[in-house]
């Protein structure tokens, strides 16, 4: 078994060698080197430990080595993330941050998808990850099925990350927003994804306890949907399997369709259902109370995943995918919008009769003002996925708004609830170490996401009805760039948000810096039945 694996691993780092060799571009090449000396290390440190004795599991523990791992991952990302997020927000109102000597690096094209994949797959996939695997194991009272294979999901996937954010960089892209990396990327993904899924299940189906607690339901329909979405959405065959470039199974509006069927799961699955599930944890644990309706959670769980797969074609007005494709896609998203509420209302009535905690807990507070931001989200994205609504609003800022008024308030500000709840337990500390900078940072974000969302609502909407705009001969009366100008200092606004965001976050880091390095209060790891 163990040479078995050296010979693996050996034959990976010398097909990579040759790879980085053969290799038709520089993304492709810096790969193949990228893999040789991961493979090639893993070889070594493996050889090192070939004939120790194996480290016998602990039966009666659970295992919280990833997710200390990827709670700190997950902090990491989120301030790479906000940081790129901010130079690109001042990269679109200062246009000379686009700096010569970085052109075909470090310009606005090559950093927006990395703030994208850097936020939602590397912030929000690694929060998701780490309090997945928290949750199964507290509410199944089981350790991790699979041995060491959730160390494998955490690591692999932090190397999908790095092919990803190194590929767009040096312009390995296949063009579908939120699914740019390339090919041999994607079947990395899909490899690391399906562990994932396995050591999920595999805990689900070993539980003691005889409920699958609802936060459960809402993390696997999170794994397998988007497994099934990501796998179909990159159908593409390489040009060479020596390079990078790939073609697109699907053409024309059939690929459109297909991409923005995904792109739209990827907010309903990816950045819904699975937040969903750490809500369903996380809300009702450190309000203290059970969540407020069982009977609820269940009929906006399959509300919420039958009605959200047929959405898609709300990102497609006004194009060439027929009406009727429309239509369907703006029905579903209008009627989408309860099964959304319902888990606004659930999340927020489990406060019932401890309303004041809102005063008293920085950590309730973030989590409430997190589902507001949801609730504010699933309002307007309804709206705007009406035909004469999204005819003001695409194109347009608006859209940007809404984004990350979902993003920065509901995924951002849950992240950090679930954050500052998992630092102290995971390193056995009674509690963070400052709440007071807990409260600072609740307020930088929030007023940084009030900022973002005011900014981009006012040029948005503004820049909608400046293209409409026409004198009495039906002339437009405005040019593009008329716009652009005249929404220079909400930009300005957007990016002076940005700060605020990220200097909440950096405080964050600090908090959590100082609570690990804190003297242990208790041991963390006892398994105790249905946590
Ligand atoms: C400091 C915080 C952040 C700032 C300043 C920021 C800024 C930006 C900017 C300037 C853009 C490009 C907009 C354009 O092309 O006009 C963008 C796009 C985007 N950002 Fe952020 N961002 C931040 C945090 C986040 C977070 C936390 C998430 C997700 C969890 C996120 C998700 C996105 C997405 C999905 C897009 C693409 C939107 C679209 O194509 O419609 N951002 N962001
Ligand atoms: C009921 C729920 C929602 C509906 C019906 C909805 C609908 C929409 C619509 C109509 C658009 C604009 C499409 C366009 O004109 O191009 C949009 C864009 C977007 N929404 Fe939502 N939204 C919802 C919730 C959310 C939430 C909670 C988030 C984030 C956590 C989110 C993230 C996004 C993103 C990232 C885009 C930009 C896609 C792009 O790159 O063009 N949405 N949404
Ligand atoms: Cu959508």
């Amino acid at each position: 078994m163990e040479y078995a694996k050296l010979f693996v691993l050996a034959l990976i780092a010398l097909l990579a060698a040759i790879a980085a060799d053969w290799g038709r571009d520089l993304a492709y090449s810096t790969h193949a080197v990228i893999i040789m000396l991961v493979a090639g290390g893993l070889f070594l440190w493996e050889l090192r430990h070939v004939d120790e004795p194996r480290q016998i599991a602990h039966a009666g523990e659970y295992m919280d080595g990833p997710i200390r791992a990827g709670v700190i991952a997950t902090a990491f990302w989120g301030i790479a993330g906000f940081l790129v997020g901010t130079f690109i927000a001042f990269q679109l109102a200062f246009p000379v941050l686009n700096f010569d000597w970085s052109e075909g690096f470090a310009n606005f094209g090559r950093l927006r998808p990395l703030h994208t994949s850097a936020v939602i797959f590397a912030f929000g996939g690694n929060a998701l990850i780490a309090t997945s695997f928290y949750v199964v194991q507290r509410t199944s009272a089981a350790r991790l099925w699979g041995g060491n294979a959730a160390w494998f999901v955490f690591w692999g996937y932090q190397l999908f990350i790095v092919l990803a954010a190194t590929g767009y960089l040096l312009g390995a892209t296949q063009s579908k927003e939120y699914a740019e990396p390339e090919w041999y990327v994607d079947i990395w993904l899909t490899i690391v994804w399906l562990v994932y899924l396995a050591v999920y299940l595999g805990t689900i189906i070993k539980r003691r306890e005889r409920h699958i607690y609802v936060a459960n339901w809402f993390f696997l329909a999170f794994i397998v949907t988007v497994a099934m979405l990501h796998v179909v959405n990159n159908l593409s065959i390489p040009v060479s399997i020596w390079g990078s470039k790939s073609v697109q199974v699907f053409a024309g509006v059939q690929d459109a369709m297909t991409q923005w069927w995904y792109g739209h799961n990827a907010v309903g699955f990816f950045l819904t259902a699975g937040f969903l599930g750490m809500m369903y944890y996380f809300v009702p644990k450190q309000a203290g109370r059970p969540i407020y309706s069982y009977k609820l959670s269940i009929i906006h769980f399959w509300a919420l995943i039958f009605l959200y797969i047929w959405a898609g074609p709300h990102h497609l007005h006004y194009t060439a995918l027929p009406d009727w494709a429309a239509t369907l896609g703006m029905v579903f998203s209008v009627m989408l919008w309860m099964p959304s509420w319902g888990g606004m209302i659930n999340g927020l009535m489990t406060l019932e009769g401890a309303w004041d905690k809102i005063r008293t807990d920085p950590i309730i507070r973030m989590f409430v003002a997190s589902l507001a931001f949801y609730g504010m989200s699933t309002f307007e994205g309804p709206m705007m996925s009406i035909r004469a609504v999204n005819s003001l609003s695409h194109y347009t800022d608006w859209t940007i708004g809404h984004v990350h008024s979902g993003a920065l308030g509901w995924n951002g500000l849950i992240t950090f609830g679930c954050l500052y709840y998992l630092t102290p337990k995971l390193w056995g500390r009674q509690q963070m170490y400052s709440m007071g900078a807990i409260n600072a940072h609740f307020w930088l974000a929030t007023i940084g996401i009030v900022f973002y969302a005011a900014s981009m609502w006012v040029t948005g909407i503004m820049e909608g009805l400046m293209w409409r705009e026409v004198d009495a001969n039906g002339f437009l009366v405005n040019s593009f760039a008329d716009t652009v100008a005249a929404k220079f200092p909400m930009y300005v606004v957007r990016g002076l948000g940005g700060v605020l965001y990220l200097a909440g976050g950096l405080i964050m880091v600090w908090n959590m810096w100082m609570t690990i390095r804190s003297p242990q209060s208790r041991p963390a790891t006892a398994q105790v039945p249905a946590e």
